[in-house]
């Protein structure tokens, strides 16, 4: 752990070492994530609809974007000088794609430097996510502390998962079934860019430590200023393959019903979600057909920008043997 010199929380001067030079993005390609996905319609008072952009293969929404739309909801019933610092989530049904999400805000509390508002996702009526999200007033402090940020080479010396796929994609030898598997992995329209800290197998073999890091940002240029905004994108952000930190250590099953069953974050201070941050995973524990996962998103100056943690239902079975005959 060492102390630090961070800035002094949400809301306070943008970041000197950001790489905010708008030179670095072709701003006509905003993020999907803000045009879109994020940008709820809004019904009546505390009442708003939101739509899907990507969809996993599992066809049960996508966890991030619902947290993600939860936390823009509640964000809008509170005031400019208010940003949000934590958020704890219950997935108590699966997302249907097929139709759009409600949100509903409650005005739970307004303190004088807290206020906390709770969300309810509903489809067909009922509770999809249920969502109590806290904010606060900037306000100073002088206890400040963060653990170091891992020493990892850095996003341009790494290929995406695109590249990563290409790459693999060329070798001759490769088997037909991990060919369409490489090829649906490619067609995915995630609006979301990753590159991997180590890069992955995409048939792993041998099991590995619960642990992975990868530098992430959202596709597309969102820029500086609005730092509501940032914190959905990394809401939304946060929750992508972060429950698969569990099942690195089990390279002879294969996940047959997994789904997060809660998702929780805290953030710490300011950044922007469209820049490269290192997203540190580690699973603690699994057992009782659950993982927990925790993870720290951090700015790729060392500062910790937010903390997250997850408990999700992993089913697993075991790999089939390749036959011998
Ligand atoms: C978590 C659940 C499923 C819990 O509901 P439940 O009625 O208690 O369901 P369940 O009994 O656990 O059944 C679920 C499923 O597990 C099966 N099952 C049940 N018991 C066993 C067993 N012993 N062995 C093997 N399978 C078992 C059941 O048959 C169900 O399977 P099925 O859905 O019928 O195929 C529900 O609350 C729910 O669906 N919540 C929403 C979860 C969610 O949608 N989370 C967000 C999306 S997941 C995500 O975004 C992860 C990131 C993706 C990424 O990184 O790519």
């Amino acid at each position: 752990m060492s102390t630090c010199n961070q800035p002094g929380g949400a809301g306070s001067p943008e970041d000197e070492n950001s790489e905010s030079s708008a030179a670095q993005y072709n701003q006509d390609l905003k993020s999907v994530l803000v045009t879109s996905v994020l940008n709820l319609e809004k019904l009546d008072v505390d009442l708003y609809r939101g739509t899907h952009h990507w969809v996993p293969r599992t066809q049960r929404l996508f966890g991030g974007q619902i947290v993600g739309q939860a936390l823009v909801a509640a964000a809008n019933s509170v005031s400019d000088n208010l940003f949000a610092h934590s958020l704890h989530c219950y997935f108590v049904r699966a997302g249907d794609p097929k139709v759009p999400v409600l949100y509903q805000v409650d005005r739970t509390r307004d303190g004088r430097s807290f206020t906390v508002r709770s969300v309810k996702a509903i489809q067909h009526g009922q509770p999809i996510l249920i969502c109590q999200a806290s904010f606060q007033i900037v306000q100073p402090s002088p206890l400040q502390h963060q653990f170091t940020m891992p020493v990892v080479p850095q996003p341009e010396d790494l290929l995406t998962v695109e590249e990563l796929i290409h790459l693999y994609l060329s070798k001759p030898d490769l088997a037909e079934k991990s060919r369409q598997g490489l090829n649906k992995l490619l067609a995915n329209e995630v609006p979301i860019e990753i590159k991997p800290v180590q890069p992955p197998h995409f048939q792993r073999i041998a099991g590995a430590e619960p642990k992975k890091l990868f530098w992430v940002r959202a596709r597309g240029y969102i820029g500086e200023g609005n730092m509501k905004l940032h914190c959905c994108v990394a809401a939304y952000v946060s929750d992508f393959a972060f429950l698969g930190t569990a099942l690195l250590p089990y390279p002879n099953f294969r996940a047959q019903f997994s789904a997060s069953l809660d998702h929780a974050m805290w953030f710490h201070t300011i950044f922007r979600s469209d820049e490269w941050m290192l997203y540190e995973c580690e699973s603690p524990w699994a057992g009782g057909s659950r993982g927990l996962v925790q993870g720290r998103l951090w700015r790729r100056d060392g500062v910790l920008a937010a903390s997250c943690s997850q408990e999700g239902v992993l089913r697993v079975k075991p790999v089939a043997e390749p036959s011998k005959l």
